[in-house]
Formats: C-alpha cells, sequence, structure tokens
C-alpha cells in the first residue's frame, strides 16, 4: 500500500438500511479508511449519526475509521469515540477555543490527532499547532450536507498546508473532504493531498469499488 494516494469514503452517503452490505464492499475496495461524519445541528446545520452507528461500522470494517466530528465542545466525546472504533479523530478547527488540550486528549485514547479546517480559515492559523498534528484536513465545502459543489480555492489551501508540512512535519496527512470526484482527484493529489474523502461520487457511482479506484489512481 502506498501512502501518498489514500482513499476514505464517506459512509454518510451509503445506504443506511444496508450499512453492512456497503461496509464489506469498502473492506474489498482499493479504499484505505472509512470516513464516520459526525453532525450534532449544532456546529453544522445537520444531524447524522453517532455511537451505535460508529459502533456497527466498527464491528463490520476491517479497515481503519476516520472519525470527523463537526460538533461543538468535542472534547466531551472523544473518548467515546475512540472506544467506538475511531483510529483517527479529527477535530474541527472552529470549535475549539483550547486545541492543545483537545489534541492532546486525542492522542491519549490512542487515536491519531487531526484538525479540520473550514473553506473561510486561513490555513496560518495551523503555523502553531501543525507540529502536534498527525493530520490536518482541509474542507472543500462547508460542512454539515454530503453532496455539494467542490470549492476551487482548496488546491491553493492544500499547497499551504503542504509547504508548512514540508517544514515541520514531512509525514502528515493531508486530508481533503467535500464535493470531491474523479474530475479534482488528480489535482487533489497532485498539489500535496494524500488522503481524499468521497462520499457522493462512490456511492451514486454505477459500480462504488470501481470509482474508489478511479480516485485513488485519478
Ligand atoms: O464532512 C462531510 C460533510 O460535511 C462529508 O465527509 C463530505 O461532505 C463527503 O460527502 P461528499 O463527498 O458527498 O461531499
Ligand atoms: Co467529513
Amino acid at each position: 500500500m502506498t501512502n501518498d494516494r489514500l482513499i476514505s469514503p464517506s459512509i454518510l452517503a451509503a445506504d443506511f438500511g444496508n450499512l453492512q452490505r456497503d461496509i464489506e464492499m469498502l473492506n474489498k475496495s482499493e479504499g484505505d479508511w472509512i470516513h464516520v461524519d459526525i453532525m450534532d445541528g449544532l456546529f453544522v446545520p445537520n444531524i447524522s449519526f453517532g455511537f451505535p452507528v460508529t459502533e456497527v461500522a466498527y464491528k463490520h470494517a476491517t479497515k481503519p475509521l476516520d472519525v470527523h466530528l463537526m460538533i461543538v465542545d468535542p472534547d466531551r466525546y472523544i473518548k467515546r469515540f475512540a472506544a467506538a472504533g475511531a483510529a483517527g479523530i479529527t477535530v474541527q478547527f472552529e470549535a475549539c477555543p483550547n486545541l492543545h488540550r483537545t489534541v492532546q486528549v486525542i492522542k491519549e485514547t490512542g487515536c491519531r490527532a487531526g484538525v479540520a479546517i473550514n473553506p473561510h480559515t486561513p490555513v496560518a492559523m495551523l503555523v502553531d499547532i501543525i507540529g502536534e498534528l498527525d493530520l490536518v484536513l482541509v474542507m472543500s465545502v462547508n460542512p454539515g450536507f454530503g453532496g455539494q459543489h467542490f470549492i476551487d480555492n482548496t488546491y491553493k489551501k492544500v499547497a499551504e498546508v503542504k509547504k508548512l508540512a514540508d517544514e515541520c512535519k514531512p509525514d502528515l496527512f493531508i486530508e481533503v473532504d467535500g464535493g470531491v470526484d474523479q474530475t479534482n482527484a488528480g489535482k487533489l493529489f497532485s498539489v500535496g493531498a494524500n488522503v481524499l474523502v468521497a462520499g457522493s461520487a462512490v456511492f451514486a457511482a454505477a459500480n462504488p469499488s470501481a470509482m474508489i479506484s478511479t480516485l485513488k489512481h485519478a
């Protein structure tokens, strides 16, 4: 497995009536992680799901769960998502007034620690914490819903994260989430992303597994 072109399909777009089937499809695909989107109706204007669905995903998955917390005050729930099976936990920069502490709490659980930045948040806000992180997630839509249109300014932001990472954190995972499909995946990898999340592009495809391969080799 190469480490520079990972795909993290989002189960937000899966068929929840057939979640086990969809996760088994992901297990057999070229996907690397399984992205789990947690929305609380406060940080974002939508509610997705919580611990029971995460536990079901963990029960059936043979791949690491990449948990994306779009919730206010995430410190309250980090340990519970770790116990539910997360391999990595990403919090939103905008939801964390004491971000170093939050990152420390994630690391104490043994999970990979990630921070996501919304489309309006400058990459420069991460300068004083990037050395502590395992992953930076550049949101390429405003979080809260699947199936949104990719924001083109993301390419510039990914290149900025890559430049920072080259200076102080060369093994950083640089992930992009929102509106990722076969029209932008290749360019995202070329500007420095090494993990792409895809929900709609995968699960709306006639052959989701083949779409994962298309994105991985874009
Ligand atoms: O975090 C998210 C939304 O806030 C999702 O991970 C993202 O939207 C994936 O869905 P799609 O590929 O359909 O845009
Ligand atoms: Co997400």
